[in-house]
């Protein structure tokens, strides 16, 4: 009895000075592909201003006529993401060679009603948007009588229902095919089976909740809290609602200015009731085209101050490259000041092999510095000094705005 007592009282003191049970996080999968390569696309019916937005997003020059299906070929470019930290570091290096992180947008056809089903431009369209990796919605806002609507009158509310539903129907169309193959397969591999026949029968159970989640539940599929098991499955899917949208509105340049328009409260409703979460950015393509044509930064200002008015395409930028998951870090020396993309969630070694491969071989460390204390502390030195200078190793889960020098066992690059 007193053994037993002595044993168990001491097994309680010492079950009590263990540490906690350290709890297994599992790392949250991100929806969409795991990679820094990572593109926006703009979609809306035809002739709403798309690539009059592209013109003025990208200082392109593609067609951009009053008439529907002026756009065919999608075409792609690049857009520097503005950031005071990058000017501040290129201020503070003067560097050779500056580089910033650069959001990749595409121009889209127009899709019409019935377009999952042919209409317009059709599958054709839709294959275009099944490539991007995120959404830019346009809606048009502007009453303009000269420029057609091809559902005549103006109406965005039912707009954004035909782009969603068409969307949608897609992701029905392929996911209904998809639990049909598999169906077949599973069925033939009857009770138990081997563990690839598990995995195909756990697979379709995934896939038919997904198609119920659109068909039942009506909802968009980035709308879902999926296990990390369901956005793998997702993840090889490549659907169209999985991908994230910011609704951009577009005004008329009196609107716009003036901060006013009959829809804009409709249009946010309609967002928060079916995709809530999802930004809206309202904003005048035509202005902003206006705008980038200009030849001065001076004269661009110039224009926005007589109007009264700021350019929303910095918010946009900025917006559509955070919801691509993308975040960067910077390299910085007098050679170069450098912004390096990556998607959030990736651990050094990872981000090392975005410079080069031979960094993530022979990855041994990573010297990092906050922005926020380079920025303070005026200098690489005084950071050091201060005791401010990290150094993190493998695990090390690179954070937005990095200063980074990676050590490596191959090679050395700042
Ligand atoms: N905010 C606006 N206010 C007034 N007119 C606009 C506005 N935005 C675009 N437009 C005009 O609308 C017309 C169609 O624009 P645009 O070609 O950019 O549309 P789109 O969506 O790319 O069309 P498509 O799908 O056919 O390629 C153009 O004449 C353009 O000048
Ligand atoms: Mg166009």
């Amino acid at each position: 009895m007193y053994r037993c007592g002595f044993l168990r009282s001491t097994f309680i003191r010492n079950y009590r000075r263990m540490p906690p049970k350290k709890a297994v996080r599992e790392e949250k999968l991100l929806l969409g592909r795991p990679s820094n390569n990572l593109k926006i696309g703009i979609v809306g019916l035809p002739n709403v201003g798309k690539s009059t937005f592209f013109n003025a997003i990208t200082k392109s020059a593609v067609a951009a006529e009053n008439y529907p299906f002026c756009t065919i070929d999608p075409e792609e470019s690049r857009v520097a993401v503005p950031d005071p930290r990058f000017d501040w570091l290129c201020n503070s290096y003067k560097p050779a060679s500056k580089v910033p992180a650069y959001l990749t947008v595409i121009d889209i056809a127009g899709l019409v009603k019935g377009a999952s089903s042919g209409a317009g431009l059709g599958n054709n369209f839709l294959s275009h948007i099944r490539s991007v990796d995120a959404i830019y919605h346009v809606v048009r806002a502007f009453p303009e009588e000269d420029v057609v609507h091809v559902e005549g009158e103006i109406d965005p509310v039912r707009d954004l229902e035909i782009i969603r539903n068409e969307l949608r129907l897609k992701d029905e169309e392929f996911l209904t095919k998809k639990v049909d193959e598999l169906s077949k397969v599973t069925s033939r591999s009857g009770k138990g089976g081997t563990a690839a026949d598990k995995a195909k029968k756990e697979e379709l159970e995934i896939i038919q909740k997904v198609l119920g989640f659109i068909q039942n539940d009506d909802k968009d599929v980035r709308m879902g809290d999926w296990s990390n098991k369901e956005v793998f499955v997702i993840n090889t899917l490549h659907l169209l609602t999985a991908k994230p949208v910011i609704f951009l509105v577009n005004l008329s340049e009196k609107d716009f200015i003036r901060k006013k328009n009959k829809w804009l409260m409709k249009i946010k409703t309609w967002v928060d009731e079916n995709c809530p979460g999802d930004l809206l950015i309202p904003m005048c393509s035509a202005l902003e085209y206006r705008v980038s044509i200009l030849p001065t930064k001076e004269e661009k200002e110039e224009l926005l101050k007589s109007l009264g008015t700021n350019s929303a395409l910095p918010n946009i930028i900025v917006s559509g490259y955070k919801t691509l998951q993308l975040i960067y870090f910077f390299t910085c020396g007098p050679d170069e000041v450098r912004a390096w993309t990556i998607r959030k969630s990736t651990k050094g070694p990872q981000a090392a092999g975005v410079i080069h491969t031979d960094l993530e071989k022979g990855f041994i460390l990573a010297e990092v510095m906050k922005y926020e204390d380079l920025k303070e502390l005026e200098s690489e030195n005084a950071v050091k000094a201060g005791g401010k200078y990290l150094q993190k190793g493998k695990e090390y889960v690179v954070e937005d705005g990095d200063i980074i020098y990676f050590r490596s066992g191959l090679a050395n690059k700042k």
